[in-house]
């Protein structure tokens, strides 16, 4: 079983990669560059090899990243993994969260009677879903919440967008600006797809004091220490249905 894990950014890539070695004293290989300049390290567990990229912020970043390393290797499945801002009260600070469904919650047209999405316009598609199974060991393993993940463009900072966010989707456990763009390039290769967010921050109004990133790399570390032979037992039995 081999699973691309990606990430927005190194401190992330670390916290990921430090969940995935249970040996500090054997570390395991140290990053490489592909071509593009995304960094990658390889983790290899029983019955999984990891490789841990770190893709940019943002969907396209994360598209791009994503689908580099995909033409480079075979994988069976992909994992988008980060920080995120929790909606309260579900997700608290410092908890995880396992997408039920990957949205792409701006993309669309504004309209005087609301906002459209792209599935609404006729122009495709804005949820990918994870395989329902994975998802739930996922959740289970590392007591995260299982809900859905919108993947926006821009960080939400006011209450009305929040609200309005919430609205649409009542039941969205986390926001974050990668999981689309990592799902996207994911199901053009054929590839089934996780996100896991360690919640950072409250969706809400832009409280920079409030954001707790420390607590959050760290509970996305303690995620991937548990995380990995779930993705592990998991691909014993689908890796064939995929590639
Ligand atoms: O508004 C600020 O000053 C600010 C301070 C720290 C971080 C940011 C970001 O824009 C981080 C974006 C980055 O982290 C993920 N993330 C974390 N929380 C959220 C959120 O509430 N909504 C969307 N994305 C979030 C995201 O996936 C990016 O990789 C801003």
């Amino acid at each position: 079983m081999r699973a691309l894990v990606v990430t927005a950014v190194a401190a992330e890539a670390d916290s990921v990669v430090t969940g995935l070695t249970p040996h500090p004293d054997a570390p395991g290989p140290e990053p490489r560059t592909l071509p593009g300049g995304y960094r990658t390290t390889r983790r290899d567990l029983p019955g999984i090899a990891l490789d841990v990229l770190v893709g940019g912020v943002g969907p396209a970043a994360a598209a791009a990243g994503t689908a580099t390393a995909l033409a480079l290797a075979d994988y069976h499945l992909v994992v988008s993994a980060g920080i995120g801002g929790g909606f309260a009260p579900a997700a608290p600070l410092g908890s995880l969260v396992v997408a039920d469904a990957i949205v792409a919650a701006d993309l669309g047209a504004e309209t005087p009677e609301g906002f459209l999405d792209v599935t609404a316009l006729g122009f495709g598609h804005s949820v990918h879903l994870p395989p329902t199974e994975l998802a739930a060991r996922a959740a289970e393993a590392t007591g995260a919440l299982l809900a859905p993940v919108l993947t926006v463009s821009t960080v939400t900072g006011t209450a009305t967008r929040a609200a309005a966010l919430a609205a649409r989707h009542p039941m969205a456990g986390a926001e974050a600006m990668e999981g689309f763009g990592v799902a996207e390039a994911a199901a053009a290769h054929g590839l089934p797809v996780l996100e896991i967010r360690a919640v950072s921050n409250a969706v809400g109004p832009r409280d920079r004091a409030a954001w707790r990133i420390g607590d959050a790399l760290a509970a996305l570390a303690d995620g991937f220490r548990v995380l990995g032979p779930v993705l592990a037992n998991w691909g014993e039995r689908h890796e064939h249905q995929h590639r």
